[in-house]
């Protein structure tokens, strides 16, 4: 039969050509890359080429996320009649005609958005840029740069849709603070630039009725038809945006087909799933919780009422259980054997008057903590820039932040030792492996990201510092003191169970760390940062904690959190949990034997 063969493009021919047709002047650019060149030019000081290049990288996301929905659209259609064929009672087929739509749909997306989207650009962005772009970090930089060429109007603006989505941040609020007061910055600036893409909030604070459908008693109760269009465009662009092919989600290699159409689906509903927590949460707010359950609640009583059915009467279930489907309780019990040589118990939950919380020392060599501190040196001498910035938390202090996966990459471009940023994977799982045990974690427990963060004190300007290099917060939800309440949704890293430090020297001044109550204000504990003692922790709202201001010197630690949750851990691990371990060099490879594996320690 030859029906798998079946020219899929004919269904397409009722799509309307997009923006700027195959003209190849006019695709969209991929706006990762925009925007690293942006930031490369900012960090050069050209500022009218960085002003272009970032503002083109937010113009080409939206445009990106157009083009998507639009294609959506136009291919809802394309092969449903192959469902026609499908045979009920010969079950054999259903697999065959099913695998036939799900060709000729993606062959038209493929179609609809080559015609406006350049193949670079149709090509899914790194989490790294997901993270900027969701953090409003393009306008930071924008900020800066709009400052330096005098175009204050548009500076303030660029500050004000940072600062709505950072309400944190001190630095942007004293810069807007300093805009407000000066000439030809006008009321107007103060403009939330990101607004379109959240006016489900705007809408969201008055009634909406729905008149002259279904029955007439639904009218006079809100309905919240934005957010639910705000829901329905995010799942839309999780089913058309490139998802990751299972390989890279993990799957083990001799998957069959079957396999591999499972976890590509499982990432696509995970990824529709996420979309109601995103849509509930406010940028860098703590949405109300209970309302969000009420509205959905709202909204599963309206369907019934309406007679819709099963089907969305389980979608709001679904919903309503993803939501709360992480609860806080990892059950840890703390006093577990500690099972590496050398490594002692110097604080544990007594000591430290907490729950779930210990300090082991000795966990590195003074020689590893000097090669990892020559790592960071090296990578930001060797960075573009990129990753240096001012701390996210004080203008006292520049922050330099390195992934395991970016040390990789920098390995593999010969910008670093290949064999420090392996120590840094191996480090993470020394960690691991005797937080693991420590804490008698009852589930697995994966690496889920680690970070190595140095903050340095900025020269002069640290008389007086009242401010903090950390403010205090909670790991995995979202503080809240006045309430004592701690809000378990994005942007907080809702997945992170476990918590853990690793330190890598001791010459600075300040850079504590430290420990509250629930409150948030009484210190419970202390903790000095010194090379190779490690602090770990649980993630959740037990341990409030921050860090002292850096007032002299550089401070470098090795920031690590762990998951229970095998589907959230880190790129690193998956690759490398496959025996492929492509990322860090097989040990065949020559160009890690050549070195030499790192001695066991002992
Ligand atoms: O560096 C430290 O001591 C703590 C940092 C921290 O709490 C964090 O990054 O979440
Ligand atoms: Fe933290």
């Amino acid at each position: 039969r030859s029906f798998l063969l079946k020219p899929t493009l004919l269904n397409c021919t009722t799509a309307t050509p997009g923006r700027g047709g195959s003209n190849g002047l006019s695709l969209l650019q991929p706006y990762d890359f925009l925007y690293y060149t942006g930031v490369r030019s900012y960090f050069g000081e050209e500022w009218v080429k960085a002003a272009e290049l970032l503002e083109k990288a937010i113009i080409t996301k939206q445009s990106l996320l157009r083009v998507r929905r639009r294609c959506h659209d136009e291919c809802v259609a394309a092969g449903r009649d192959a469902f026609k064929e499908l045979d009920s009672e010969g079950g054999s087929l259903w697999d065959l005609w099913t695998l036939d739509w799900v060709q000729q749909k993606a062959e038209c997306l493929r179609f609809c958005i080559g015609r406006s989207v350049t193949p670079a650009g149709q090509l899914p962005v790194s989490t790294d840029i997901e993270y900027e772009f969701s953090s409003r970090n393009p306008y930071n930089f924008l900020q800066v740069t709009y400052y330096k060429l005098d175009k204050l109007q548009k500076a303030a603006s660029a500050a004000h849709t940072y600062f709505v989505a950072n309400p944190s941040h001190l630095e942007m609020r004293n810069n807007i603070e300093k805009y407000r007061r000066m000439d030809g910055v006008t009321e107007e600036a103060f403009q939330d630039r990101e607004l379109e893409n959240e006016k489900h909030w705007v809408r969201f604070e008055g009634p909406c009725l729905r008149k002259g459908e279904g029955h007439g008693e639904a009218a006079g109760i809100r309905l919240t038809l934005p957010r639910n269009h705000a829901t329905d465009e995010c799942r839309v662009q999780c089913e058309v945006a490139s998802q990751r092919l299972p390989e890279d989600r993990g799957v083990d290699s001799h998957d069959g087909v079957f396999e591999k159409a499972a976890a590509l689906s499982l990432s696509l509903l995970s990824c529709r799933q996420s979309c109601v927590t995103q849509v509930a949460t406010r940028p860098g707010r703590i949405s109300s919780q209970e309302d969000f359950l009420t509205t959905q609640l709202e909204h599963l009583h309206i369907a019934q009422f309406k007679g819709q059915g099963l089907e969305v009467k389980l979608k709001i279930t679904q919903n309503v259980t993803t939501f709360l489907s992480h609860p806080f309780s990892f059950v840890l019990a703390p006093g577990g054997p500690v099972l590496q040589v050398g490594v002692t118990i110097t604080m544990d939950d007594q000591v430290m008057n907490g729950t779930n919380r210990v300090v082991l020392d000795g966990v590195m060599t003074e020689k590893e903590c000097d090669r990892i501190l020559h790592l960071a040196t090296a990578a930001a001498s060797a960075g573009d820039g990129y990753r240096g910035r001012r701390s996210p938390h004080t203008p006292h202090e520049t922050f330099e932040g390195l992934t395991v996966l970016r040390a990789v990459k920098l390995a593999q471009d010969g910008m670093v030792n290949q064999s420090d940023a392996r120590l840094l994977h191996e480090l993470g799982e020394r960690v691991r492996v005797l937080l693991h045990s420590y804490f008698r974690s009852p589930s697995g427990l994966f690496t889920s990201f680690t970070h190595l963060v140095c903050r340095s004190a900025v020269a002069g300007d640290q008389k007086g510092r009242l401010d903090l290099s950390h403010p205090i917060h909670v790991d995995n939800c979202l503080l809240e003191p006045e309430t004592n309440q701690c809000w378990r949704e994005p942007p907080a890293f809702i997945h992170r169970d476990l918590s853990a430090v690793l330190y890598l020297n001791d010459n600075f001044n300040g850079g504590e760390l430290f420990f509250t109550n629930r409150n948030a204000k009484t210190i419970t504990a202390r903790v000095k940062p010194s090379c190779g003692r490690l602090v770990g922790f649980s993630s959740g709202p037990v341990n409030p904690h921050g860090v002292t201001a850096v007032t002299s010197g550089r401070r470098c630690a090795l920031a690590l959190w762990f998951t229970k949750e095998k589907i959230y851990r880190d790129m690193v691990s998956k690759m490398t949990a496959h025996g492929s371990d492509l990322l860090l060099g097989s040990d065949l490879s020559p160009a890690v034997t050549s070195r030499g594996r790192e001695p066991e320690r002992i």
